[in-house]
C-alpha cells in the first residue's frame, strides 16, 4: 500500500485516532502535572491532574488495547511531518502550560467524538474528564498568571486604601508615599468632585508614583481614565458599566474590581472576569451614607461560599469595606476576612498607626496559597 493512501477501514481509522489522541491527552496531562508539581509545588493541583490522568487511563481500558496498538501506524501518519513554527517555540513555562492545556482539551474532544462510534460509555466518561479539565486548567493557568506582578500583588494584598485627588499633585504624591510606607498594598483614586482633566492628570501621576512605591493603583468608576492613565486597574460598582464592557476598555492584564452587596452579586462576580470584589458596606462610616448595611452577616456568607469552592478560578480576593477601623477590624476578621478597604481610618494624621493595627489584625487570617487548595477570602 502506498504510504499516503486513505485508511480503507473506517473503524480502524477511528481506533487510530483514538490511540493518537489518548497519547496526546496523557502527555498533555503529564506535562501539566509536572508544572504543578515541580514549578508551583501545589499539592491540590498536582493531585487533581494526577487523578485526571488516571481516570483517562481507566476510561481507555474500556477499549481493546490490542486493536489500538494494531491500528497504530506512525510511519504512515501524514501529520508527523507537518509542524507549525509555534510548536517549536516555547518562550517560558506559561507558554508551555497554555499549549498543553489547549492540546489536551482538543485531544479529549477527539476521544469523545470518535469514541462515540465505538463505545458510548467510553465517550461519556471522556466527556466528564473534559469538563473537569476546564476547571482544573483554569486554576492552573490563573496560578501561573499570578506570577504576573499585578496579580501576585493583588493576591497578597490585605490593606486597600481609597484616597481623593488631594489639594494639589504634590500633596497626593506625599499621601501615596506615606500610605505605601505604612503598609498599604492597594490605593484607589476615588474623587467625584474634580473634573475629568484633573482626575486624568492625578491618575497618571499616581500610576507612576504608586509603581515606584510598589503599591497597586486603581481608579474608581472610570475605565476610560484608568486605561488612559496606565493605572493597574479600575473599580466599578453595580451601577457602573458591566464588568465585560469594562474589561474591553482596560484589557486582559488590568485588574478589575467589582462592589458586591449580597451573595447573588458575589456569585455573579465570580462568574465574570472581575479580579477581586469589595463586600459591604459593613458598618456606617463618614465617607459615604447608606440606608442598608449587609454587615458581618454578609461577610460570613461570602467566607462560607469561598471556602466551599473547589477551585481557585471560582473565587477572587474579597475586601470588606465600609466604616472599618482599628476599633472594629476584629469583628471583620472574626468572619474569616483577611482583607479590607478603608477611607476614613487612613485619611487623617493617625494613618500610620492605624495601618499598623489594621495590618497586624488582618494578618491573623491566613490568605490562600496560590493554588486550588484552602481557599479563604
Ligand atoms: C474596594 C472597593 N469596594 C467597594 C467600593 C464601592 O464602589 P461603588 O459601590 O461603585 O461606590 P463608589 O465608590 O463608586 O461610590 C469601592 N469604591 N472600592
Ligand atoms: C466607597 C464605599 N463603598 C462602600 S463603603 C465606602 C466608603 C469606605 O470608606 P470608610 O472606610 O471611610 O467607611
Ligand atoms: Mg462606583
Amino acid at each position: 500500500m502506498s504510504p499516503h493512501r486513505p485508511t480503507a477501514d473506517p473503524s480502524k481509522a477511528c481506533m487510530r485516532i483514538l490511540d493518537a489522541n489518548a497519547n496526546r491527552a496523557a502527555e498533555g496531562l503529564r506535562t501539566l502535572e509536572e508544572s504543578a508539581r515541580f514549578v508551583l509545588c501545589a499539592h491540590a493541583l498536582t493531585a487533581d491532574l494526577k487523578s485526571l490522568r488516571h481516570d483517562l487511563t481507566n476510561a481507555m481500558s474500556r477499549l481493546s488495547r490490542v486493536e489500538l496498538l494494531r491500528a497504530r501506524d506512525t510511519g504512515r501518519d501524514v501529520g508527523t511531518t507537518t509542524t507549525t513554527p509555534g510548536e517549536q517555540s516555547r518562550t517560558d513555562i506559561v507558554s508551555i502550560v497554555s499549549a498543553a492545556t489547549g492540546r489536551t482539551q482538543q485531544a479529549l474532544r477527539c476521544l469523545e467524538e470518535y469514541g462515540k462510534t465505538i463505545d458510548g460509555v467510553f465517550a461519556a466518561s471522556v466527556e466528564q474528564i473534559r469538563y473537569r479539565c476546564y476547571d482544573v486548567f483554569a486554576s492552573l493557568e490563573l496560578v501561573f498568571m499570578a506570577g504576573n506582578r499585578r496579580h501576585a500583588r493583588l493576591h497578597d494584598a490585605r490593606l486597600y486604601a481609597l484616597i481623593d485627588a488631594s489639594e494639589n499633585e504634590q500633596a497626593m504624591i506625599e499621601r501615596i508615599r506615606l500610605l505605601a510606607d505604612a503598609g498599604v498594598d492597594i490605593l484607589q483614586l476615588r474623587d467625584r468632585h474634580v473634573d475629568d482633566r484633573t482626575l486624568y492628570q492625578r491618575a497618571s501621576v499616581g500610576s507612576c508614583v504608586a509603581r515606584e512605591n510598589d503599591v497597586l493603583w486603581i481608579v474608581n468608576d472610570r475605565a476610560d481614565i484608568a486605561a488612559a492613565s496606565s493605572a493597574d486597574g479600575v473599580h466599578v460598582g453595580q451601577e457602573e458599566l458591566p464588568v465585560a464592557e469594562v474589561r474591553r476598555i482596560v484589557g486582559a492584564d488590568a485588574i478589575v474590581g467589582l462592589s458586591t452587596h449580597d451573595i447573588h452579586q458575589v456569585r455573579e462576580a465570580f462568574a465574570s472576569t472581575a479580579d477581586y470584589i469589595g463586600c459591604g458596606p459593613v458598618f456606617p462610616g463618614q465617607t459615604k451614607q447608606f440606608e442598608h448595611f449587609p454587615g458581618c452577616e454578609f461577610l460570613r456568607e461570602v467566607a462560607t461560599e469561598t471556602s466551599n469552592a473547589q477551585h481557585f478560578a471560582q473565587v477572587r480576593p474579597a475586601f470588606a469595606i465600609g466604616g472599618i477601623g482599628p476599633s472594629n477590624v476584629c469583628d471583620v476578621v472574626e468572619t474569616g476576612f483577611g482583607r479590607i478597604a478603608v477611607t476614613g481610618a487612613l485619611s487623617g494624621s493617625s494613618a500610620r498607626e492605624n495601618a499598623a493595627v489594621l495590618r497586624t489584625t488582618l494578618e491573623t487570617v491566613a490568605l490562600p496559597e496560590h493554588s486550588a487548595a484552602a481557599i479563604t477570602p
